[in-house]
């Protein structure tokens, strides 16, 4: 036993000498060979983070007025070598970041033997160790699948017809002009893990048109089947159904194949949870809303999320979840707690625009997330669960923002 668990441990190492032969497109673009994200069979960041280097180290050169300019054909070998050398792990380079949500293991969990039995043991490194990390495992054999009916190549054939995005970032600075208050991005949530169903009649278009004429600037599509029981076919629907708001895709993002579907299907911006997500993911995963039309809320919820992000260059919106995803604890201070200071000033220096996330109820709560600096809020359970959710806006705004 001892023995093969020691050949489990070093075989990734051996391997990590050894450049692939995959070829990439010149153009900026991912996966064309080999899975878009995170890693290869043994855990080991592959095209993904090699791409997120290559977006790091040249970005004078690959930004443009149109977008992004393809890189030559030898740079982009060289630096894929360079990232095969370091050959770095997933989990080690996000817990020397201090994330503590790890990736699935590769496989599901490892094999043991006992005598001529084989089984599966449930332990440490096998088991989620809190419900944002079974999410996140759970989401990466959903991308799997997702991955192998719907390849990137024919995604991006997809959006050749899609029609433009609609201007997120703009749309939530508008209603904050316009109102003197926090620019609202209405939920479209039907249940959540630590709160179960909030609504039981739950049509999504008619949510979102409610919200749209109660005076949301935005729209959150939850997307998630398994734990928020969302659909992808419900931001479809809302898109389809002439709802104007623009749409944030609220999906729990791992691999750069699902900015591309989330395009597909109609979304306007994404969600990028720092608590699950390196730095080069965050910094590579903009590149491409951007070169999407897609704008990126980037959610965090302490110190050390906010520090990271800020040191990102092009974060247009951060998100702060007074919610804990990993315990479900909801503290509205928190948003407070992370713009005071230098952060704060930071923040407005970078003009950045903060959103208010979640437990939000009442006209107080709405003034209090204000005052500590926030220009947009996010919310959910408070609108979705009254029988007229626009009406519900008027409650939560403490006056009517319609008008
Ligand atoms: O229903 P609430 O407490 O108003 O929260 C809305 C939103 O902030 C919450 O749904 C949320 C914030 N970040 C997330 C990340 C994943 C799933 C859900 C969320």
């Amino acid at each position: 036993m001892e023995g093969l668990v020691s050949m489990r441990a070093t075989t990734p190492r051996a391997s990590s000498r050894t450049v692939p032969s995959v070829k990439y497109g010149p153009n900026f673009s991912i996966g064309r060979s080999i899975p878009a994200t995170s890693m290869d069979p043994h855990g080991r960041y592959n095209s993904f983070s090699f791409t997120s280097i290559r977006a790091q180290q040249k970005p004078q050169q690959s930004e443009t007025k149109e977008g992004i300019t393809p890189l030559k054909e030898d740079e982009t070998n060289a630096l894929q070598v360079k990232e095969w050398e370091v050959g770095m792990f997933h989990n080690e380079v996000a817990a020397a970041q201090g994330i503590r949500i790890r990736r699935r293991p590769p496989s599901g969990p490892p094999l043991h033997y006992v005598g001529p039995f084989e089984f599966r043991l449930q332990n440490e490194g096998n088991t989620p160790r809190n419900i944002l990390e079974e999410i996140v495992w759970n989401k990466d054999k959903e991308v799997t699948l997702l991955k192998e009916r719907r390849p990137l190549f024919m995604l991006k054939k997809a959006l050749d017809n899609a029609p433009p995005t609609r201007d997120f970032v703009g749309a939530l600075k508008a209603a904050y002009q316009r109102t003197g208050l926090p620019g609202l991005i209405a939920e479209v949530k039907k249940a959540s893990p630590s709160r179960g169903v909030l609504r039981e009649n739950f049509d999504p278009v008619e949510i979102a048109r409610a919200y749209e004429k109660g005076g949301a600037a935005c729209l959150s599509v939850l997307t998630d089947k398994k734990y928020f029981q969302g659909s992808f076919e419900n931001l479809e629907a809302i898109r389809s159904a002439g709802v104007k708001c623009p749409l944030l895709c609220k999906e729990f993002i791992i691999d750069a194949w699902q900015i591309y579907h989330a395009r597909v299907k109609g979304a306007d911006a994404v969600l990028l949870i720092a608590a699950v997500l390196p730095d080069l993911d965050i910094r590579y995963m903009t590149k491409i809303c951007k070169l999407l039309g897609l704008a990126t809320l980037v959610e965090v919820h302490d110190e050390r999320e906010m520090d990271r992000v800020l040191g990102i260059e092009g974060i247009e919106l951060i998100g702060i979840n007074n919610r804990n995803l990993e315990t479900f604890e909801v503290d509205t201070s928190i948003t407070k707690r992370l713009l005071e200071g230098e952060r704060g000033q930071v923040i407005h220096q970078k003009n950045i625009i903060v959103v208010g996330e979640s437990g939000l109820f009442t006209p107080d709560d709405i003034a209090y997330v204000q005052e500590a600096g926030v220009r947009a809020v996010l919310v959910g359970e408070s609108i979705v669960k009254q029988s007229d959710p626009g009406r519900g806006i008027a409650g939560l705004f403490g006056k009517d923002i319609s008008l």
